[in-house]
């Protein structure tokens, strides 16, 4: 059975002077037990579509079930099986640790006592601050403790909306260790994120942009399906490279990634030494043949819908 059904769905939002178009007739399916991410940058309409599965944002057009409960007509029995993290944490600045989980468990008429277990890996780290109020926490605290608030009353499905987003890499990296325990026990997880390097971390991912879903697939499959080739170029004068790779007669696309420049080139035109011929007056030259990232399958996208 699918866990959650989005069909159709567009959103706008309007001013008196624009309006914006935040969802774009929008369907995906997400399987029972699944850990689906939703990948896109800011502005791409992730955050109005959680809304819109949480039941606190309605779509102009479309609909969408969770268990089969349409959010618009069944939005009670829905809010008892979610468990929803906001983009920015939801949480009580000035209640204390423990009070803002006594007050997600009171809502949903349970104890913390009673659910323990379920949320006992990650609570217990934040359990020695639990007088601290939540104003005062890292964000890696935080968001554990968002996280616990989320799941006190044991909700079959999660739908985290950027739950790593300004979080250290280390708690990132234990939030997705959580993540994929939580998965075990049988939790279906949608979760949206930035940051491309999460994209592997996900069962499958949708990639999304300018509210349009762009790709639906495994990780591995998205790059797979990717069919050019890509160098990482770095030398002395990375601007002066990058000028000189967009304007290569062969380039496709060539844009800046981390300490280097990625150039994508049509599968098989590329001679690597005439491309280091051609970027003879750089100094300290390195030119590498890549596998491609998530990424760069998401750039290649991008550059094609242009
Ligand atoms: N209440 C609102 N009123 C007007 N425009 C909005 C509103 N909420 C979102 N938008 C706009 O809709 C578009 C999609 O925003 P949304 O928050 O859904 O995207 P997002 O992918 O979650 O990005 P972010 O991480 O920046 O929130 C953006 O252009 C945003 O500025």
């Amino acid at each position: 059975m699918n866990a959650i059904e989005i069909i159709n769905i567009s959103k706008t939002y309007k001013s008196k002077t624009k309006t914006i178009t935040a969802l774009n007739n929008i369907s995906l399916e997400i399987k029972e037990g699944e850990l689906f991410g939703l990948i896109g940058p800011d502005g791409a309409g992730k955050s109005s579509l959680f809304r819109i599965l949480a039941t606190v944002l309605l779509p102009d057009v479309g609909s969408a079930k969770i268990l089969n409960y349409d959010v618009i007509k069944n939005f009670k029995n829905i809010r008892k099986l979610i468990g929803y993290m906001p983009g920015r944490f939801s949480l009580y600045q000035d209640l204390s640790v423990e009070e803002n989980l006594k007050f997600f468990a009171t809502i949903f008429e349970t104890t913390i006592e009673e659910n323990y277990d379920l949320i006992s890996d990650i609570y217990k780290q934040i359990e020695p601050f639990k007088n601290r109020r939540a104003g005062k926490l890292s964000g890696g605290m935080k968001q554990k403790l968002a996280l616990s608030c989320a799941l006190i009353h044991k909700p079959k499905i999660l739908l985290l909306d950027e739950p790593t987003t300004g979080v250290d890499p280390v708690s990132r990296k234990e939030f997705w260790e959580i993540l994929k325990k939580l998965k075990s026990q049988g939790i279906t997880i949608l979760v949206s994120t930035p940051y491309m390097d999460e994209a592997n971390l996900c069962d499958r991912i949708a990639l999304i942009q300018n509210g349009k879903i762009l790709d639906v697939d495994l990780p591995e499959n998205i790059v797979n399906k990717f069919d050019k080739d890509i160098f990482s170029v770095a030398s002395d004068n990375m601007f002066l490279l990058l000028n000189d790779l967009r304007n290569y007669s062969h380039t496709l696309s060539c844009f800046a990634f981390g300490d280097s420049h990625h150039l994508v080139i049509e599968r098989n035109k590329a001679d690597e030494n005439l491309l280091i011929q051609y970027l003879s007056r750089h100094k300290n030259l390195s030119v590498k043949k890549i596998e491609p990232t998530i990424e760069d399958c998401f750039m290649q996208m991008l550059q094609s819908e242009n």
